[in-house]
């Protein structure tokens, strides 16, 4: 493509010469994957400038280098004021908006997201489409999947993602939009068609000046829906009427909005729950039809997940009947309310809860049906949300009969501070802190008698522990069941 071209998705450009003519063979902001003929952009981010790499980039082959100052390099050099926000729009040019040619569902919200998109990734498999899947576990293209490093990749990656879907003829394509990746613009120029707010509760005030700035960032997937209603290609917002921000992004969009509840009135609802050990029943009633569901998914969070992906697949003019056959065939996400089975005789569950509510979620909907005592091990991430932590301890002690306190990527702060925090305010006989990961799910597995409930808390689909910079390998599901072996309690 043409620099010229490219350009034109930036109309407050400088140059420092006259290099439209260039070809750009594609666009990259990381100097080590330059390749001959390529614009680097330098970011200037959390933890480096990439403006120092410009030389590198140029050593490698760019060809030219968007940047937010003048730079001593020999290839051609454009200047914006801000080169992260201009990340998108260039992007969206490269790929040639694949958005536009194919649809997409944007899941933003505390909790629930990644469940989310593989609860919608089942309702349009049944329906006979080719998916695409981004979010926190992975990109996932068809049955093909990819690494990805943020839940909501950037703009780049993300069109990049976008544009090898429609090539691989993918319909739909189901996306989780995170607060950082809102307040960053990672998604400019997605064209998005149904947006899908699941709750807001506390997370990411590391990130975040304020409850109300991570508010803000979330309501932006609904105000930048657009404006203009257009009947050929209708946008929607699906919004959860019991969350204590439902209102304000009603006010948000201008779109027409789909409502899904349980306690207050609502489009869609769900009446005559029943949550038991393996799985929930509940009656839903929507303006396309009525039906009654029986999920393998456990807890009434999940009964939530469901109205809003129905709501999602009813604006994307699924029939009933395929939005229900596929709600009851769905099997749930790994690491979420994932049993660990090596033969014990008690219940080990390895769940992604990282929040005070999804916490206290998990932990009440086990204690709706569990037998025995609740043993939970949990720990919070280090560089994170540090206000979340004696928050996410406290659901653990109230609904726990024990609580183990332990590492959850420590990251490069000292684990024993993080555990600290944890613990500030608890009364010392409710709680035992054991600061290895697997000896903790060891002492739990030890402790757990028949009829008991291990949770594994904070990690879920996780393969990994960060310690310091080190990634090293650590499974919660394979760490519980190699414990129970040497326990001797499994087959
Ligand atoms: C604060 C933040 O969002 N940072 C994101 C950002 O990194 P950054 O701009 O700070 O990167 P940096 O390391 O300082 O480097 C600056 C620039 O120099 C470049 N560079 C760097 C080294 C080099 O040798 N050459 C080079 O060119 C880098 O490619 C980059 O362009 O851009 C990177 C590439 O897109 C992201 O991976 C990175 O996410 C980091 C890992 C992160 O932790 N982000 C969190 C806050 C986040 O976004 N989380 C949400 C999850 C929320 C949820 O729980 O749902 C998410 O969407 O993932
Ligand atoms: N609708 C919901 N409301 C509250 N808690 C939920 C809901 N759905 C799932 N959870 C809980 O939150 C955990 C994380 O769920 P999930 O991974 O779907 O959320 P997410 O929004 O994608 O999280 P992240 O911000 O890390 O991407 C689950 O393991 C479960 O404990
Ligand atoms: N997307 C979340 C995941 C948290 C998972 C937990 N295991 C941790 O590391 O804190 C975050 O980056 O805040
Ligand atoms: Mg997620």
């Amino acid at each position: 493509m043409k620099l010229a071209v490219l350009l034109s998705a930036l109309p407050f450009y400088k140059q420092q010469a006259d290099h439209e003519q260039i070809d750009i063979t594609g666009v990259t902001i990381d100097s080590r994957e330059v390749e001959s003929g390529n614009l680097f952009i330098c970011i200037d981010g959390a933890v480096v400038d990439g403006h120092a790499f410009a030389k590198q980039a140029q050593d490698q082959g760019a060809a030219a280098i968007l940047a937010e100052r003048p730079l001593d390099v020999s290839i051609p050099v454009i200047l914006v004021k801000d080169t992260l926000r201009a990340l998108a729009p260039l992007a969206n040019v490269f790929y040639n908006h694949p958005s536009k040619e194919m649809r997409v569902i944007g899941i933003t919200g505390t909790n629930g997201k990644t469940s989310m998109t593989y609860l919608l990734e089942s309702i349009f498999r049944a329906n006979k489409e080719a998916t695409g899947v981004i979010g926190t576990i992975q990109m996932k293209i068809k049955e093909e999947t990819y690494p990805v490093k943020n839940t909501t990749p950037d703009a780049l990656f993300l069109q990049k993602g976008f544009r090898k879907m429609v090539d691989e003829g993918v319909d739909t394509a189901v996306i989780e939009v995170s607060s950082h990746a809102l307040d960053r613009g990672r998604v400019h120029g997605t064209d998005i068609d149904v947006a899908v707010f699941t709750n807001l509760s506390q997370d990411h005030l590391d990130y975040h000046a304020s409850f109300e700035d991570y508010f803000h960032a979330k309501s932006l997937l609904f105000s930048q829906l657009g404006n203009t209603f257009d009947p050929e290609h209708p946008k929607y917002a699906v919004i959860n009427a019991d969350d204590h921000y439902a209102q304000a992004l009603i006010k948000s969009t201008a779109q027409p909005v789909c409502t899904y509840g349980i306690d207050k009135p609502a489009d869609i609802i769900a009446t005559d729950i029943q949550l038991a050990s393996n799985g929930t029943s509940f009656l839903l009633q929507t303006p396309k039809g009525e039906a009654k569901i029986t999920s393998k998914l456990m807890g009434k969070f999940n009964v939530y997940n469901m109205l809003a992906a129905v709501g999602a697949a009813i604006c994307s003019d699924i029939p009933f009947a395929t939005i229900c056959q596929a709600l009851q065939e769905t099997t749930g996400v790994a690491g979420r309310f994932e049993p660990v089975m090596a033969g014990q005789s008690f219940g080990v569950i390895v769940d992604y809860a990282h929040t005070p509510d999804s916490l206290e979620n998990v932990l009440t909907t086990i204690k709706s049906f569990v037998k025995g005592k609740i043993i939970t091990v949990v720990g919070c991430g280090g560089d994170r949300d540090k206000t979340k932590r004696p928050l996410m301890a406290g659901k653990a002690v109230q609904y726990s009969d024990t609580a183990i306190f332990t590492a959850d990527n420590p990251r490069t702060e000292d684990p024993g501070a993080i555990l600290e925090d944890m613990i500030r305010g608890l009364d010392s006989d409710k709680y035992v802190v054991v600061p290895d990961r697997a000896e903790a799910i060891q002492h739990a597995i030890d402790l757990a008698q028949a009829e008991d409930i291990v949770l594994i808390a904070g990690k879920g689909h996780e393969t990994y522990q960060i310690i310091g910079t080190q990634v090293l390998d650590f499974d919660d599901r394979l760490v519980a069941a190699e414990a129970i072996k040497r326990a001797g309690l499994g087959e």
